[in-house]
C-alpha cells in the first residue's frame, strides 16, 4: 500500500526523472517498460497505479518546481490524477474538519466562504466546518451538501486584529484536544476573508500540509518576511529557511496539526511574556515550525492566491484572498 505514503511515491518519481535524464528517450522507455513489467508482477495493484501516476504526471510541469529538496510534493495543476487519488482516499471514509474564524466585521466574509466551499472544497468527502465567532447569530444559513455540516463555536471578540489572528492557534489546539481527535481525520485551518474558485480535493491531503505564500513563491529566502529579532521564539536567521508559508492555511492529519498549534501557542505565550509580538503574528511562528518540522506536502499558490486573476505559473485559482479594506473591517 505504498500509495498512502507520499514520500514513497516521490521516490518513484525521482527514479523515473533520473533515468530519463541519464539516457536517451528510447532506452529509458525500454527500461521503464521492463521495470513496469517486473513491478506489476511483484507488486500489488495499488503500487502499479502509483507508478503509472508517476510516469504520466511527474514531468508534466516543467515551468515550476514540483518537489521540495526533502522530497515532499508541491501540488500544481497538471501534477496529479484525481481518479487515482479518489480511489485511494474515498474507501478510507475520512472526515475532513475545516476551521474558520469570523470575529467582528469579518462575519461578512462567511457567506461567500461557505457557499464557495460547498462548490469546490473536498466534494465527495465528509466535511465538518467549525466556525469560531463572537456573533453566532450572524452565521449565514447555507445549503450544505450531503454529509457536510457546520458547528458554530462562540468566542470572545477583541479590539486588536493581531490578537484575533494569533489566538487561532490556541483555540484550534483546544478544539482538537476536546473534540476533533475523535471526530475527524484531516483538518484544514483557513482564513475567512477568502473564496474558493476551483477544485480543492484529496490531492491536498497528507500528514502535514503547508501553502506557499503567493507573495514569495519566486522570491529568494533573503526576501522572506520571517521574524528576524532573536528575542522572538519565531526568529529565523538570514541564510535559513526553505519557503515562506502563508498563515491562512494549515492542513494535515488532526494529530499533526495539533502539534503545530500546541507548539505555536507555547511560543506565542513565551513571546507575550517577553513583551514581543512577531512581525506577522502566528504566521511567523508557523514558518519557524515548518522550518524544523518539514511539511510532507506543499500546496502551490493555486491554493492561496490573492485575487481573481491567475498568474504565469498559476493556471488555476482554487482558493484566494478576497479584497478587503483593512481599515474598515479590522477593529484597529
Ligand atoms: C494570506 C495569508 O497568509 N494571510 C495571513 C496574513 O494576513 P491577513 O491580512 O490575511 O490577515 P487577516 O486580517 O485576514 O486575519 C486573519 C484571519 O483572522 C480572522 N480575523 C481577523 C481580524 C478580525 O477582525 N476578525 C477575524 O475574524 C479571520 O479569520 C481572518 O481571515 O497574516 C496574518 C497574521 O498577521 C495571518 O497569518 C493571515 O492568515
Ligand atoms: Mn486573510
Amino acid at each position: 500500500w505504498r500509495c498512502y505514503d507520499s514520500t514513497l511515491i516521490t521516490d518513484d518519481i525521482m527514479f523515473i526523472v533520473l533515468i530519463r535524464s541519464k539516457m536517451g528517450t528510447m532506452k529509458s522507455l525500454l527500461i521503464v517498460c521492463m521495470f513496469v513489467f517486473v513491478y506489476s508482477c511483484v507488486s500489488s495493484l495499488n503500487n502499479l497505479i502509483s507508478l503509472c501516476l508517476c510516469l504520466g504526471l511527474a514531468n508534466s510541469r516543467k515551468d515550476v518546481v514540483t518537489v521540495t529538496p526533502w522530497l515532499a510534493p508541491i501540488v500544481w495543476e497538471g501534477t496529479f490524477d484525481m481518479n487515482i487519488l479518489d480511489a485511494i482516499y474515498k474507501p478510507q471514509n475520512i472526515t475532513v474538519a475545516n476551521t474558520v474564524f469570523a470575529v467582528g466585521k469579518y462575519v461578512q466574509f462567511l457567506k461567500d466562504y461557505l457557499e464557495s466551499a460547498e462548490q469546490y472544497f473536498m466534494l465527495g468527502y465528509r466535511v465538518h466546518y467549525y466556525i469560531f465567532t463572537d456573533q453566532p447569530e450572524a452565521v449565514p444559513t447555507v445549503t450544505l451538501g450531503a454529509d457536510r455540516r457546520i458547528t458554530t463555536l462562540k468566542i470572545p471578540g477583541s479590539d486588536r486584529w493581531q490578537e484575533i489572528t494569533l489566538r487561532r492557534m490556541e483555540m484550534i489546539e483546544n478544539l482538537i484536544e476536546t473534540q476533533l481527535v475523535s471526530e475527524a481525520d484531516y483538518i484544514f485551518c483557513l482564513d475567512v476573508d477568502t473564496k474558493f474558485y476551483g477544485h480543492w480535493g484529496a490531492e491536498s491531503l497528507s500528514r502535514l500540509v503547508a501553502a506557499v505564500h503567493f507573495g514569495f513563491y519566486s522570491a529568494s529566502r533573503e526576501h522572506f518576511t520571517y521574524e528576524r529579532r532573536p528575542e522572538s521564539q519565531a526568529y529565523i536567521p538570514y541564510g535559513e529557511g526553505d519557503y515562506y508559508y502563508g498563515g491562512a492555511m494549515i492542513g494535515g492529519l488532526v494529530r499533526e496539526v495539533y502539534k503545530v498549534t500546541k507548539t505555536c501557542h507555547l511560543w506565542l505565550d513565551m513571546d507575550k511574556a517577553n513583551s514581543i509580538e512577531a512581525v506577522w503574528q502566528e504566521e511567523s511562528h508557523l514558518n519557524k515550525y515548518f522550518l524544523y518540522n518539514k511539511p510532507t506536502k506543499l500546496l502551490s499558490p493555486e491554493y492561496l492566491w490573492h485575487g481573481p486573476y491567475a498568474g504565469n505559473e498559476v493556471k488555476i485559482i482554487r482558493f484566494t484572498q478576497v479584497w478587503k479594506d483593512a481599515s474598515k473591517v479590522r477593529p484597529n
